[in-house]
C-alpha cells in the first residue's frame, strides 16, 4: 500500500500551506495514508514524521509561511545525512514524497528519486528563479507586497522631491525587481542578469528632474550590488537627496494571494494524482496557463530566462 509524505524546504513562500492542504486532502480522498515531515530535510533526517488527517490542515489556506516548518539543511547534502533520511522513510514505509521548495530543495528531491523513492517537486519560491515553470508559487504574493511598498515609498519620495533605492529579494534572479518595478512604476530596475551604467541611470533622473519630476524610484535586486553604495554614488551624480529602503523578509511573509492559493491547491492536488500513477521523479510546472509535469532531471536542466521584453517595456514607459 502506498504511503505519501509531504515536506516543505528551503526559503518559505506564501502558498506553501495551500499545497500542504491540497496534498493531504487529496491523498485522503483516494484512501491513501499521508504523513507530514516537519522542518524540511533536517526534520526528515531526525525522523520528525507525523501522520496527517483532514483536520490537520484546517484553517491554514490563508496563512503565510508553512505549518510544517522548513530548513536549509547542510546535513542532507552529506552522504551520512542523506542515508539517515532514507532510513527514516523506510522505517515509516513511505514510498512517495512530495517536496515543496525552490531549486535546491528540488535537487534534493531528485536525489531521493535516484534512491528509489517516487517524488513530485512543487515549485515554491518567491524568487521565480526556476526555468521549468513560468511562475513559482509565492511569487505573486511577494510582488504584490513589494508593489504596495513601492506605492507607499513613492508618496513620501514625491512629497520631499527625493530618490529612493528600494532593495528587494532575488539573489540570482531579477524577477521580483522587474515585475514590481513595472507594477509600481519604478524609473529603473537593477538586476543580477544585466549590467548597468550608473551614469545612464543618473542622466535619466536629471532629465526627469528638469522636467519637474519630484520622485525617482530605483528597484535593486539584492544580488545585483550594494544598495547603499549605489545610493551614495547616485546622489553624488544627480544632486538628488537619495534614501535606501531594504524590504527584506516583509516580502516573504503574509497571507498568500488568490493566484498563489489557486496554484498551490491545483498543483498539490495534481501532484498526488500524478505520484499515485507514476514511479520516478517529476516536478509540477505552469506553462502558458496550463499545469504540466516534467521529469525532474530534465526540468532542473531548463534555463531560467530573464524577460527582456518586459524589461524593455519598463524602459519605455517609466520615464
Ligand atoms: N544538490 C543538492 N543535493 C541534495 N540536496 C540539496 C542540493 N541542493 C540543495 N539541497 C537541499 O535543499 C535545501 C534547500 O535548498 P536551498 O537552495 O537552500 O533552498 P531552495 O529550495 O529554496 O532553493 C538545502 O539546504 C539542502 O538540504
Ligand atoms: O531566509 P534566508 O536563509 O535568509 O534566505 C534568504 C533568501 O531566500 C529567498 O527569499 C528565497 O530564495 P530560495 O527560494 O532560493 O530559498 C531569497 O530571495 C533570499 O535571498
Amino acid at each position: 500500500m502506498d504511503k505519501i509524505a509531504i515536506l516543505t524546504s528551503g526559503g518559505d513562500a506564501p502558498g506553501m500551506n495551500a499545497v500542504i492542504r491540497a496534498v493531504v486532502r487529496t491523498a485522503i480522498y483516494y484512501g491513501i495514508e499521508v504523513y507530514g515531515i516537519k522542518n524540511g530535510y533536517e526534520g526528515l533526517i531526525d525522523g520528525e514524521v507525523e501522520q496527517l488527517i483532514e483536520s490537520s490542515v484546517a484553517d491554514i489556506i490563508q496563512r503565510g509561511g508553512t505549518v510544517l516548518g522548513t530548513s536549509r539543511s547542510e546535513r542532507f547534502i552529506t552522504h551520512e545525512g542523506f542515508n539517515q533520511a532514507i532510513d527514516v522513510l523506510k522505517k515509516y514505509g513511505i514510498n512517495k514524497v512530495i517536496v515543496g521548495g525552490g531549486d535546491g530543495s528540488l535537487r534534493g528531491a531528485k536525489k531521493l528519486s535516484e534512491s528509489g523513492i517516487d517524488v513530485v517537486g512543487i515549485p515554491l519560491s518567491i524568487d521565480n528563479d526556476l526555468g521549468f515553470t513560468d511562475y513559482s508559487i509565492g511569487f505573486f504574493t511577494a510582488i504584490t507586497t513589494v508593489t504596495n511598498a513601492i506605492s507607499n515609498i513613492r508618496d513620501t519620495t514625491e512629497s520631499h522631491g527625493r530618490a529612493n533605492v528600494v532593495e528587494v529579494m532575488g539573489r540570482d534572479c531579477g524577477d521580483i525587481a522587474l515585475y514590481s518595478g513595472i507594477a509600481g512604476g519604478a524609473e529603473n530596475i537593477i538586476v543580477p542578469e544585466k549590467k548597468y551604467e550608473i551614469s545612464e541611470i543618473a542622466k535619466k533622473a536629471i532629465v526627469g528632474k528638469n522636467r519637474g519630476k519630484r520622485h525617482h524610484i530605483i528597484i535593486m535586486a539584492e544580488g545585483a550590488g550594494n544598495s547603499y553604495e549605489f545610493a551614495e554614488k547616485f546622489e553624488e551624480l544627480t544632486g538628488i537627496d537619495t534614501k535606501v529602503t531594504i524590504l527584506g523578509y516583509i516580502q516573504r511573509g503574509g497571507s498568500p494571494s488568490v493566484v498563489d492559493r489557486i496554484l498551490g491547491s491545483t498543483m498539490g492536488n495534481v501532484a498526488v494524482e500524478h505520484i499515485l500513477k507514476n514511479t520516478g521523479g517529476y516536478v509540477m510546472s505552469i506553462r502558458e496557463g496550463s499545469v504540466k509535469t516534467y521529469p525532474i532531471g530534465d526540468a532542473l536542466k531548463m534555463e531560467n530566462k530573464f524577460d527582456e521584453k518586459l524589461s524593455e517595456i519598463l524602459k519605455i514607459i517609466s520615464i
